[in-house]
């Protein structure tokens, strides 16, 4: 699979943050470098159709973003930091949402997550009572069991225990994963994973 970006141009009120940017990645994991404010968030968001972007296209294969929005959404998964979109939901609730969402999700793949990341007791909990470990946890449990061709994970590492940390590596480079996905992700710091390239903003 290929996530492919051509002659993107983005930019905020404030400030123009990507002019005629072009990217291609295939299977495997890519590192997304930059210094604080270098635009690899506003990436990962146009990436996954919560930005839009002001000119270019981008596609997941031949399914283009602006052209086919529901079947391209079908195709990816963003694991943003950002705190719950539906606050009024239980994780129960939010899990639910997305399995629904995502057509062939393996219901047995992700109560294994969330066994991993110790999330079962808080299942029944409004989604605001999470810690932002735990939550950071809930949203990696989807990534890690959605049947998504992209995944883009904004600062994977942050806000997770040390056991955490290391499931979540072993989970990122199985070379099942690494051949069926593009994954995305932005870290301030080497992530120790098996990369098949780095981008740097
Ligand atoms: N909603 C917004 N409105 C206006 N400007 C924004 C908005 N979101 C981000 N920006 C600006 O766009 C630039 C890129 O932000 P972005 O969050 O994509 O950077 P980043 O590389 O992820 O930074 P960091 O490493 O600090 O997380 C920054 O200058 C930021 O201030």
């Amino acid at each position: 699979m290929e996530l492919r970006i051509e002659q993107l141009n983005f930019e905020y009120a404030s400030h123009p943050l990507f002019r005629q940017f072009n990217l291609r990645l295939g299977a495997g994991i890519t590192w997304l470098r930059g210094e604080n404010g270098a635009g690899k968030t506003s990436l990962l968001k146009l990436a996954c159709g919560v930005l839009a972007p002001h000119t270019g296209k981008i596609w997941i294969d031949d399914i283009e973003i602006h052209a086919q929005p529901l079947a391209y959404r079908l195709h990816c998964y963003y694991c943003g930091g950002d705190t719950p979109q539906l606050p009024w939901l239980t994780v129960r609730e939010i899990l639910d949402m997305h399995v629904s969402l995502y057509p062939g999700t393996d219901a047995e793949q992700l109560n294994a997550q969330l066994a991993a990341f110790h999330l079962l007791p808080t299942l029944d909990q409004p989604v605001t009572t999470l810690s932002l470990g735990q939550h950071k946890k809930m949203q990696l449990s989807l990534a890690l069991s959605l049947p998504v061709k992209l995944l883009l994970i904004d600062e994977p590492f942050n806000g997770l225990d040390v056991d955490a940390v290391a499931y979540l590596r072993q989970q990122l480079s199985t070379p099942e994963r690494l051949q069926r996905q593009c994954i995305v992700l932005t870290s301030h710091l080497e992530p120790a994973l098996p990369l098949q390239g780095t981008v740097q903003l």
